[in-house]
């Protein structure tokens, strides 16, 4: 029986991976649960962000559901024992360097866009976000310099393995899709972009059919405002990708819409899901959030983890009956609370 850890964390974390998990068990899978803590509460259960027993389940899990990391009341801890630490650090331990991050605007959903319904109408991209590398996982400290100032640093660097494998899976995804790969990056003034690039332009060779772009980050931001069903997949470094898809999340509608998938390699196999967004201090506790995110979070882990595409569909189609019959979180401009949105969805699961 495939067993899925489900890692909760904080703020709203909690709040939308429970409507998660009552869908999943809602599907009559076979499926085993377990629970730890991570981010503020393996730091308040075990005195470290990512508890060892945490890790050790993860590791042990056929995938794991991921709520949301952070609490400002551990914003000014060293940065090892902050809540974020345990997310970097299980994506590096887990070797989750592809991280898939579709922004699909449900119908209805026009109106909850920040840009106009013609704009958005039909988009469906996916964002392939390299993962476990940039300036993220460089060096990083504080020194003073010469003059006796305080400076920080964080070095950024890519090595080609790094690259290439992350372009192979948007390659590979864009094969699957409209054969359109859009490669975003700063190589007009960055050495890490400068290998980005002819990494990507190398591998093309290999994939004659694709019709490859490249774009430069600042102009990627636009665009992606501008005409964003212009675009298929695009690839793009841990910074970049964090950035657009936090972008992309405004054309569908909300940020409590986008899932992602993390994967250690293109089949999938052990792979972390969650939702792009945070813990969302602001609205904690207060069952606002949108469990959406977490939800279609749940879909992936089946595509990809589990290779249960007709489970996987059966969410996404529930998810979307929900929002077409009006179905909505604050968010949204509706007024449903985090468990009647997860009641909404449960209904429609057919
Ligand atoms: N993957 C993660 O766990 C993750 C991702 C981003 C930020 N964080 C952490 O979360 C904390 C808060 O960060 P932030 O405020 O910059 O980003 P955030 O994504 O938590 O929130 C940004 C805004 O979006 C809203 N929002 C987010 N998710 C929502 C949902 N499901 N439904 C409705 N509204 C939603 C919030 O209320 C807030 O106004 C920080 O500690 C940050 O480090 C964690
Ligand atoms: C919380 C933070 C470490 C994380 C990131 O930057 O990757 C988040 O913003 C995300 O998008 O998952
Ligand atoms: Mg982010």
């Amino acid at each position: 029986m495939p067993l899925i850890a489900i890692l909760p964390g904080d703020g709203i974390g909690p709040e939308v991976t429970s409507q998660a998990r009552r869908v999943l068990e809602a599907l009559g899978l076979d499926l085993q649960f377990e629970e730890a803590p991570v981010g503020g509460a393996g730091y308040l259960a075990a005195g470290k962000p990512l508890p060892d027993a945490t890790l050790a389940l993860a590791k042990r899990a056929d995938a794991v559901l991921f709520g949301a990391i952070g609490d400002p009341r551990f914003d000014a801890l060293e940065r090892r024992l902050r809540p974020e630490a345990a997310l970097l650090a299980i994506r590096r331990e887990l070797g989750l360097f592809a991280n898939l991050r579709p922004a699909t605007l449900f119908a209805g959903l026009e109106d909850a866009s920040a840009l106009k319904p013609e704009v958005v109408a039909g988009l469906d991209i996916v964002i392939v976000r390299e993962l476990t590398g940039d300036v993220y996982f460089g060096e990083k400290g504080h020194r003073t310099t010469m003059e006796g100032l305080r400076q920080g640093f964080d070095v950024m660097s890519y090595d080609e393995g790094e690259v290439e494998r992350i372009a192979r899976v948007g390659f590979e995804m864009a094969k699957r899709r409209k054969k359109k790969l859009c490669s975003v990056d700063k190589a007009n003034v960055l050495e890490t972009s400068q290998l980005w690039r002819d990494v990507v332009n190398e591998m093309s060779v290999q994939y004659p059919d694709i019709e490859l772009t490249h774009m430069y980050v600042d102009n990627a931001a636009m665009q992606l405002v501008r005409r964003p069903t212009d675009f298929d997949v695009i690839v793009t470094g841990n910074l970049f990708g964090d950035i657009l898809s936090d972008q992309a999340s405004m054309c569908a509608g909300s940020i409590g819409m986008l899932p992602s998938a993390s994967l250690s390699a293109w089949s999938g196999a052990n792979g972390m899901y969650e939702p792009i967004h945070g813990s969302a201090p602001d609205i904690a506790g207060q069952g606002k959030a949108n469990p959406c995110a977490a939800i279609l979070s749940a879909a992936m882990l089946l595509r990809h983890s589990l290779v249960d595409e007709a489970s996987a569909l059966r969410i996404e189609a529930a998810v979307a009956a929900a929002l077409a019959k009006g179905a909505r979180t604050a968010d949204l401009g509706g007024s449903l609370s985090t468990s009647a949105m997860g009641d909404a969805v449960l209904t429609e699961l057919q």
